[in-house]
């Protein structure tokens, strides 16, 4: 069989790999993309835009309930799963769509099979249509992304759990599904399922949820879990599992508070990730991984074979899309302009649940173990006139101060956060002072006025007096 020679090879159209392949080829450069089974990769299939699609109906029941006392009746209350996935399906289907008209306007060529390498800048692919057909780059771009771990507990891969793939697909409401890991998936699809109506336990293998924040971050999102009515069990080991995600399980449970046994209907896996290097044969590519099975690679997303990079989840970068689409924008600038590296990027985060977590810069664990002074500006999100007008006042803001009223950390546990925490983010690239954001003139009653109060009169002794 020939090898068809393309002057870029991209496998796996995820974040990063989709871009690059569209700006590669908008160049005029002959660039091949291989995809095994989603377009547009996991993010708007099977991850981030589809669960917060969700999430969205998810809301739109708390919003809805006569408990939140928005004074809004509409007769009972109903929750149609099959609606909420119709509704996903619809939006997947939408973006879908959009992918292939990109690939169709840039003249990228879109091969749909599965990529394994069998020499160097070479793959054979198993096209969905049962064809073979080998192909080879100039330079071979790696963008594979990650999937769900299932954890080697006893009898859990036999009970088939869900993992988010299948829970963004149910038409049906589990009666009790316990949540495996206490992390981002975790979280966010027990908030969703507990609101739409299933009895919801978290099983969390450490201390606390979201093993990474300062304690006072992960203690709010427990309180919001209990007040959700979801049981979370930490420091929880799973011993074995009987039964069948989706029938009846069984599950062995060891915590602090000694061994008991779990009977549900459903369990999903969100505990963490497993790179999908393991069929790509990149022994026979030159290329090496690290231990955990990512792909080692260096501040320019360079991989130990010349001229492949690797980029996104499998390239053992933070998990999130944003970081996928600055990996395209590293690589993408090393075949250009060259200057742009992974080196010290700051990256911000948002957890997803109501209300949302936003996290960017340093935590107050990292600033001490890293010896660097700093100060803390704290108020409960109450103090913010939008989460008034919302009737939403749990959470908190905070933000660290070093040196100079430089920024070095911030967390927003509070209504609309992700957009709050925006501006603080660019006050930080800008290495701009605090002040400078305590002084701004900010809209109200926006989440942003937030930033006000906070600079303001945030501080246990508090710099200005002023009347926020
Ligand atoms: C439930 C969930 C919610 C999330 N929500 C968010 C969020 O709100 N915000 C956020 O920033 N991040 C979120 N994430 C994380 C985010 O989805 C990932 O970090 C991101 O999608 C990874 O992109 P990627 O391009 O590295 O991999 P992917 O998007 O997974 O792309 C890899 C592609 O490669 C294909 N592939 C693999 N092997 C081969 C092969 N051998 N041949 C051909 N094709 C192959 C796969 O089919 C896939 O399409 C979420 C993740 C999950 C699971
Ligand atoms: N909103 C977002 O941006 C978003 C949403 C979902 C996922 N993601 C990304 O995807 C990644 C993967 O998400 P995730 O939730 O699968 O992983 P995670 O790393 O966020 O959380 C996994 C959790 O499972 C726990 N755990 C592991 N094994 C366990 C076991 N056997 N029993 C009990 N607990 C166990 C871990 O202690 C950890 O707290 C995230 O880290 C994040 O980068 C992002």
């Amino acid at each position: 069989m020939s090898i068809e020679q393309y002057q870029n090879l991209i496998i796996g159209s995820g974040e990063a790999g989709k871009y690059l392949a569209w700006n590669l080829a908008k160049m005029g450069q002959k660039t091949a993309i291989v995809e095994r089974s989603m377009i547009g990769g996991s993010c708007p299939n099977i991850a981030c835009l589809p669960s917060k699609n969700v999430i969205f109906s998810a809301k739109a029941v708390s919003l809805a309930n006569p408990s939140s006392g928005l004074g809004v009746m509409s007769g009972t209350l109903q929750v149609d799963m099959a609606g909420v996935a119709r509704r996903k399906r619809e939006m997947v289907e939408e973006l879908v769509t959009i992918h292939l008209n990109n690939f169709k306007a840039t003249g990228a060529e879109l091969i749909l099979g599965e990529a394994r390498f069998t020499g160097s800048k070479t793959v054979q692919v198993e096209l969905q249509s049962g064809d073979t057909r080998q192909l080879a780059g100039e330079r071979v771009f790696l963008c594979v992304g990650s999937r769900a771990s299932i954890p080697n507990v006893p009898g859990l891969a036999a009970a088939r759990p869900m993992t988010h793939v299948e829970a963004l697909n149910l038409e049906r409401l589990p009666e009790h599904l316990v949540v495996l890991g206490g992390g981002y998936v975790g979280l966010e699809f027990a908030q969703a399922m507990r609101r739409f109506g299933s009895r919801v336990t978290i099983l969390q293998r450490g201390p606390q949820l979201l093993d990474r924040e300062d304690p006072d971050v992960s203690a709010a999102l427990l309180e919001l879990m209990h007040d959700e009515g979801i049981e979370v069990i930490l420091k929880a080991e799973l011993l074995s599992v009987a039964g069948r995600s989706g029938e009846e399980v069984r599950l062995k449970v060891r915590s602090a508070s000694g061994e008991r046994e779990i009977v549900a209907s459903d369990i999903l896996a969100a505990a963490g990730r497993t790179p999908n290097t393991d069929r790509l044969g990149v022994d026979q590519g030159g290329i090496e991984l690290d231990a955990r099975g990512y792909i080692r690679v260096n501040e320019k997303l360079q991989t130990s074979a010349v001229e492949v990079w690797a980029m996104g989840d499998c390239a053992g970068s933070p998990q999130f899309t944003h970081v996928g689409y600055d990996d395209f924008r590293v690589v993408l600038s090393q075949l250009t302009s060259g200057g742009r590296t992974t080196t010290g990027r700051l990256i911000p985060y948002c957890l997803f649940t109501d209300p949302e977590l936003a996290r960017v810069g340093m935590s107050e664990a990292e600033a001490r173990s890293q010896k660097i002074a700093y100060r803390v500006a704290r108020i409960p999100a109450a103090r913010i006139g939008r989460m008034q007008t919302l009737s939403e006042t749990r959470g908190f803001v905070k933000a660290l101060i070093g040196e100079n009223d430089r920024i070095l950390g911030f967390a927003a546990f509070c209504a609309e956060a992700s957009e709050l925490m925006a501006g603080v983010q660019t006050a930080m690239l800008g290495n701009l002072p605090y002040t400078l954001l305590r002084d701004a003139v900010l809209t109200h009653p926006t989440a942003s006025e937030g930033l006000t109060v906070l600079f303001t009169s945030g501080f246990a002794n508090p710099v200005v007096s002023g009347a926020k």
